[in-house]
């Protein structure tokens, strides 16, 4: 059978090549019947055999009836004839398959700094159980009996163990000692003419009343079989891995409160964590939600599947800590954790506008740290969840992204989205529940808040708590700061925002790759200019290689030719052109005008974390060798400058520095230099540098010293540095050869657009910041800046007119105190900072960012 397909494939595919460029996209239904029969049967042949020979007949590609049925119905004038083939027979990419066991790497496992955890819950059997497509209940209905088979959702819903008890928690939060002084101090400050007066502890039970949730296990069970029904009408799988799952499951059933923390991409994301939970009969976590989402009808839908809703913003106005809501939030939280429930939270604080993780946020992780040192559970699993889409159903960000203000959700305009999803295909979701880890082994390895007295926790009040008390309230008025000169408490306030880091890196890097990321990463980097689909397919499968090499999880399987046109389809024309050629193989471009390019690079920036440190130090070599790395290749010239390894890591840690608000670049109980060492050693191993030793007298400030020697160990691991004479290491990038000259213009193409913006803003703060402005009046004038580049086509990159990467860097240039930022009143003023060093220091920055510019 294999055979006859070889041999057939040739010849159809000319006869559908010649069909194709006689027959206008717009006109599929001139196809001719032999053609369309003759390749349906073929795809249908060849998908099958493809899944036989991998998996064995018993395993069946997942794909619904109704799906198949309506998408051949709605597909006709949306895409071409040729991606719309291949999107209808799409099961042979996209698997969901006991079997994969084997090839697929693991992700998501714990983190060597916690080596208990490490090794906790998992056995020798988790990371072969494999994936399973949770819209697939068949394959969980063993006995196969009449009434499997006819009513197979329905019978699996009410198979589901949803019989919780959730508790009451009302009275314990109204009653507790943090809520009575955050009222008491309130009322003080009524009484001196500084706030609201309220009537007894009316305030605080309107807070809770209006922020608690109240699960329904009826609701859970109503809800878990309408998503089994309908999710398929617009997913073709949501695909978990079985081991994590057991995992989660072992971590629950020892009693102690299991916090999820999921990157938010989608609306989606809160709901099919809650479904896989409930797939696997595991409690409903109660899910912080943001009170933006307060609509008639879903909120009583929200409260009732576990979220409780939280303002966006704790405090009303800007300087005045509203104690009461920040006690009534704490102490509910604090109840629940109590009692061994199970939390959720973003911890990004909102949906990502870029693809890329946001930075994450302090408040509720503060809480859950500060019960688990105020001794109020034992201890707690935090578990990192990381969910990626081939396709994001919320649409895109583009409007946001061009420095539009965030359209509001009303009920209506909630109702019509829903509808939209209902319409349209979305592919597969990949969900990655990653290894629980012990938040007590975590806080125990960090020494702050292991010396911290035991009742000190910090909270979201902002508090230090004198032992056997519950913590005083604040006191209000300090903005940026909470605790002044208490190191202690600063110190803490420190590790949990490593603690929040460590989650954010931990999702990032299990985050599995879907063929949208890879195909946009690959126009975006490589094929700007656009390129033909046989080369396309190549790189295809190049990448692929690569993410394997770098243990990063690929959702799908299949060949790359069919992959390609699959996604190609499956992006839509808006964002990638297809045009026949003479030579009968398509052209592909992608559509880089603006606002369109910022949907492209969504999907392009999930692949850029595992080439971020590469590319830094590809960057620091073309600042400090001054190669010709933009110039013709004929014009190029193989003898480079070389530079020392000290130079260049100062840059790296430069650049990682700047860009700290894009990317968490390393986990932080690594070290920033080590990591760039290995990779620096990494991309001399590749021979894309070449290093060259040098000897140096003794005479060297004790830094290079040392980081010469970290290099040295690194690399040469038999080299003694002895007494005064060390060997410094010179490094130069390899121009001789081709193929590495091109991986290093892609390396830098990684972050070009990122740098892009910086330089951009760079230049604005240093033009244009002569007075103090408004902080979003000044960024609407760079962002307006950077759009006018793009469209008088100056710009290098379309993507660095992205407002999100305007709103980072001004924040990095802040940081590295470039810039001062304060309040009016409420409103957020910035201005260049008063001292003689500032314009040398962002010349220096203009300097290393534009010789990074092609
Ligand atoms: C089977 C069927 C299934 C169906 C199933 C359906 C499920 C149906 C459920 C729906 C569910 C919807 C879910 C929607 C999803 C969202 O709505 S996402 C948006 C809402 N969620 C979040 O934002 C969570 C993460 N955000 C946070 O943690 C934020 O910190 C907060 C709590 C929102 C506050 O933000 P903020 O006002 O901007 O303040 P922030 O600067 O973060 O700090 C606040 C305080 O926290 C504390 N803090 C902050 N950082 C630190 C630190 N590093 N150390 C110590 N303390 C700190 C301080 O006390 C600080 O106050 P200050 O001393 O600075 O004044």
């Amino acid at each position: 059978m294999l055979k006859t397909n070889t041999t057939v494939t040739p010849d159809l595919d000319l006869v559908y090549k010649k069909w194709e460029q006689r027959a206008p996209t717009s006109a599929p239904t001139s196809k001719p019947k032999e053609v369309t029969g003759q390749l349906t049967s073929r795809i249908l042949c060849e998908g099958r055999q493809r899944w036989t020979d991998k998996f064995g007949d018993s395993v069946r590609p997942v794909r619904h009836r109704k799906v198949r049925e309506r998408r051949r119905a709605t597909s006709a004038s949306t895409v071409s004839v040729s991606s719309r083939l291949i999107a209808q027979f799409k099961t042979t990419p996209i698997v969901t398959a006991d079997t994969l066991r084997v090839v697929r790497p693991f992700m998501g496992q714990c983190c060597a700094c916690l080596p208990d955890s490490k090794v906790d819950l998992i056995s020798s059997t988790t990371a072969s159980l494999g994936i399973r497509d949770i819209l697939n209940v068949k394959t969980e209905l063993r006995s196969g009996g009449w009434l499997e088979s006819s009513f197979d959702q329905l019978v699996y819903s009410l198979r589901r163990k949803t019989i919780h008890k959730y508790p009451e928690v009302s009275l314990a939060v109204l009653t507790c000692n943090r809520v009575k002084e955050a009222l008491q101090q309130q009322n003080e400050e009524a009484e001196e003419g500084v706030g609201q007066m309220l009537p007894g502890d009316v305030g605080a039970k309107n807070l809770l009343c209006g922020m608690q949730a109240k699960i329904s296990n009826r609701l859970l069970r109503l809800a878990g079989w309408f998503l089994l029904k309908f999710l398929s009408y617009f997913l073709h799988s949501v695909q978990i891995h079985k081991g994590q799952l057991e995992m989660v499951q072992k971590a629950v059933a020892r009693g102690n409160p299991v916090i999820y923390i999921p990157l938010h991409r989608s609306h989606l994301d809160y709901i099919l964590v809650t479904f896989i939970l409930w797939n696997y009969s595991i409690k409903a976590p109660y899910i912080a939600a943001g009170d933006n989402l307060r609509m008639p009808i879903f909120s009583s839908l929200i409260t009732g599947l576990g979220g409780f809703f939280i303002r966006r913003k704790l405090d009303k106005k800007v300087g005045r800590k509203d104690t009461v809501y920040r006690a009534v939030l704490h102490s509910y939280m604090q109840e629940l954790l109590k009692r061994g429930e199970a939390l959720e939270f973003f911890i990004e604080g909102g949906r990502s506008r870029t693809g890329k993780a946001c930075q994450p946020k302090g408040g509720l992780v503060s809480v859950v740290v500060d019960a688990q040192l105020n001794d109020i559970m034992e201890d707690a699993y935090i578990v990192p969840i990381s969910i990626n889409y081939e396709k994001i159903l919320d649409g895109n960000f583009n409007h946001e992204q061009m420095g539009l203000p965030k359209v509001k959700e009303t009920f209506i305009g909630t109702l019509k989205a829903i509808w939209r999803v209902f319409c349209s295909d979305f592919g597969s979701v990949r969900v990655e529940f990653c290894q629980p880890f012990s938040l007590k082994e975590y806080l125990l390895k960090i020494q702050p808040v292991q010396v911290s007295p035991p009742n000190s926790g910090s909270d979201l009040s902002g508090q230090e708590s004198p032992p056997e008390s519950p913590p005083p309230i604040h006191k209000a008025g300090s903005v940026s700061s909470l605790f002044g000169t208490d190191i202690m408490v600063e110190d803490q306030r420190h590790a949990i925002k490593q603690l929040s880091e460590h989650i954010v890196h931990t999702c990032v890097h299990a985050t599995p790759v879907m063929c949208t990321n890879m195909l946009a990463f690959l126009l975006l980097t490589k094929h700007r200019e656009g390129t033909s689909m046989k080369q396309l397919i190549q790189d295809f499968d190049w990448l692929r290689q690569e993410m394997k090499n770098r243990n990063r999880d690929v959702a799908f399987v299949g060949s790359s030719s069919e992959v390609t046109h699959y996604t190609c389809a499956l992006l839509g024309t808006n964002l990638v052109q297809r045009s026949s050629t003479s030579d009968c193989d398509d052209w592909v471009e992608p559509v880089l005008s603006l606002p369109t390019v910022f949907e492209l690079s969504y999907y392009s920036n999930t692949l850029v974390s595992a080439y971020l440190l590469e590319s830094v130090l590809v960057c620091s070599v073309i600042y400090h060798c001054d190669i010709g790395l933009f110039v013709p290749s004929q014009s190029r010239t193989a003898d480079v400058m070389s530079a020392s390894t000290d130079d260049i890591m100062d840059t790296a840690c430069e650049i990682c520095k700047l860009l700290r608000y894009e990317f968490i670049c390393i986990p932080p109980c690594d070290k920033l230099e080590e990591t760039l060492l290995e990779t620096l050693h990494h991309l001399i191993s590749r021979e894309l540098f070449k290093s060259r030793d040098q000897q140096m007298s003794a005479n060297i400030d004790p830094i290079n010293a040392r980081m010469s020697k970290q290099f040295a160990e690194v690399c040469w691991e038999d080299e003694e540095i002895d007494g005064g004479i060390f060997q410094e290491q010179f490094i130069k990038a390899n121009m001789e050869r081709r193929d590495c000259v091109e991986n290093m213009v892609f390396l830098h193409h990684v972050l070009a657009p990122f740098l892009e913006s910086y330089l951009l803003t760079a230049r604005q703060i240093n033009t244009n910041l002569t007075t103090e402005l408004p902080e979003n009046d000044f960024l609407q004038s760079v962002h307006a800046f950077a759009r006018t580049r793009v469209e008088q086509g100056i710009a290098g990159y379309a993507e660095s007119a992205a407002f999100e990467s305007i709103k980072n860097a001004l924040k990095a240039f802040q940081d590295v105190k470039i810039i001062d930022c304060y309040y009016a009143g409420n409103i957020r003023m910035v201005e260049v900072r008063d001292h003689f060093e500032v314009r040398d220091k962002i010349n220096n920055y203009i300097g290393l960012l534009e010789s990074l510019q092609e």
